[in-house]
């Protein structure tokens, strides 16, 4: 059967849009997927058409890909299977309320929206109107990852009682962002270590406790947490997470999880991913080894009891070196004939669109409800607020 071509429309034209419209449009076959092809059919700017027309052009888009000035207009494009918000977090209510207000699937970054009560409403009226919704959370489409969940739910790992997990970065944000506007350390923007880092460790966590329980045996987890705070602009710049899942005895009672994440202090220290695992998968039988970038992991370690060591690294298909980073974190870290990884959660939702599907396969929206649940818990627990016109439910412009 001939491929079903899904035609997306960009809304928002910084880092991580450029990143992912360049593995969007890497070819599907280069991965063995032959089911569907993505193409771009609109891309908008906030700021202005002339940008969006750039970005268009930079990312090789078909040449008769529209640029707009603005989101409202590209949502309006009839053309527009599906939207991928690509804006900061403290926008993603917003932007995702506009796109399904005008009956538009959604793929939207992560964090999902600045709070569980944004994610709520999303989530309802995504369902009342019967269009697709899904938080872009890459790192769970990667090969990689179904090889870690299965290592669980097959039984190779005997029965998981504990899991570390770390998504950190060696900078000095004084130096990085000196003048506090940054996404990163903007409260306006919905900054800090939890909502953009802190979401992989938590992303490790749920889908390794969580994702790989049946639906109706899913308990979210109690949570005790630290944060320690950056003090030019009061975002956090480090925060500890300690998370109890709870599961009957006779299953093996209760399993922890500490999920870390900091601006400055990481298990990955000189970038190079080699300087240990900074992901632990621990049951009865063994452990499963995920070593660092955890949002991009390529390699993994199992050990087994009986003796058993299974080293394997995963490489990302793809159009070249070059095509990785354009978030201002360094340039293409992708090795020569590498993609970045971000087109295997396109595929995801395309396939969706194709069977019908309202959502991922691997993170389902209740899921994702649930871990903005446990950031909100750690925010309360330490005063971690963000301004009231991006925590709100009300339709409001920004
Ligand atoms: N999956 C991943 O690996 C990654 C995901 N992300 C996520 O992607 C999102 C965007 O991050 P990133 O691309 O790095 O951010 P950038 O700052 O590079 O781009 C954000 C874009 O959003 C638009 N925008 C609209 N309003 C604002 C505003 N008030 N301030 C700033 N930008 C605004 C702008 O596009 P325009 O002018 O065209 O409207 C801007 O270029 C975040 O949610 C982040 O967590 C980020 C990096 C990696
Ligand atoms: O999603 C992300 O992944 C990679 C990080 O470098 C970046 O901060 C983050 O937004």
């Amino acid at each position: 059967m001939a491929p079903k071509l899904i035609r997306w429309g960009i809304l928002a034209t910084g880092g991580i849009a450029e990143t992912f419209t360049r593995d969007l449009l890497v070819d599907p076959t280069t991965r063995n997927v032959h089911e569907i092809k993505h193409t771009v059919v609109a891309a908008a700017s906030s700021s202005s058409t002339s940008r969006a027309q750039e970005f268009l052009k930079s990312v090789n888009a078909p040449s008769s890909a529209v640029a707009y000035g603005s989101y409202e207009e590209l949502v309006k494009n009839q053309d527009v299977d599906i939207v991928y918000v690509a804006t900061p977090h403290s926008h993603h209510y917003q932007n995702v309320m506009l796109c399904l207000d005008a009956g538009k699937n959604v793929l939207c970054e992560k964090a999902f929206t600045v709070n569980a009560a944004q994610a709520r409403k999303l989530i309802e009226t995504a369902r009342e109107k019967n269009l697709f919704l899904m938080e872009a959370v890459w790192t769970r489409y990667f090969p990689l990852s179904i090889y870690a969940r299965e290592a669980i739910t097959s039984g190779r790992l005997g029965t998981v009682t504990r899991v570390y997990s770390d998504n950190s970065s060696a900078q000095d944000p004084e130096k990085q962002w000196p003048d506090g506007k940054h996404r990163m350390i903007n409260p306006d923007l919905a900054g800090g270590a939890l909502l953009d880092m802190g979401i992989y460790s938590l992303t490790w966590v749920f889908q390794t406790l969580y994702t790989t329980q049946p639906p109706h045996s899913r308990k979210a987890p109690r949570v005790v947490s630290s944060v320690k705070k950056y003090l030019p602009t009061g975002v956090d710049e480090m925060t500890t997470m300690l998370l109890t899942f709870p599961r009957d005895a006779d299953l093996g009672g209760d399993i922890h999880a500490i999920a870390t994440t900091s601006f400055r202090t990481t298990n990955n220290v000189d970038g190079t991913g080699t300087a240990g695992p900074a992901v632990r998968i621990q049951g009865t039988e063994g452990e499963l080894q995920v070593w660092p970038p955890i949002y991009r992991p390529t390699r993994t370690r199992l050990i087994l009891k009986d003796g058993t060591t299974e080293d394997k690294s995963w490489p990302q298909p793809g159009p070249g070196a070059g095509s990785g980073w354009h978030n201002g974190f360094g340039g293409g870290n992708n090795a020569e004939g590498e993609g970045h990884g971000m087109f295997w959660e396109a595929d995801e939702a395309a396939l969706a669109l194709v069977e019908g599907r309202k959502e991922g396969r691997f993170e389902s929206l209740d899921e994702s409800l649930v871990i903005m649940e446990v950031m909100d818990e750690v925010r309360r627990q330490n005063g971690l607020d963000y301004p009231e016109k991006i925590e709100t439910t009300d339709r409001i412009p920004l």
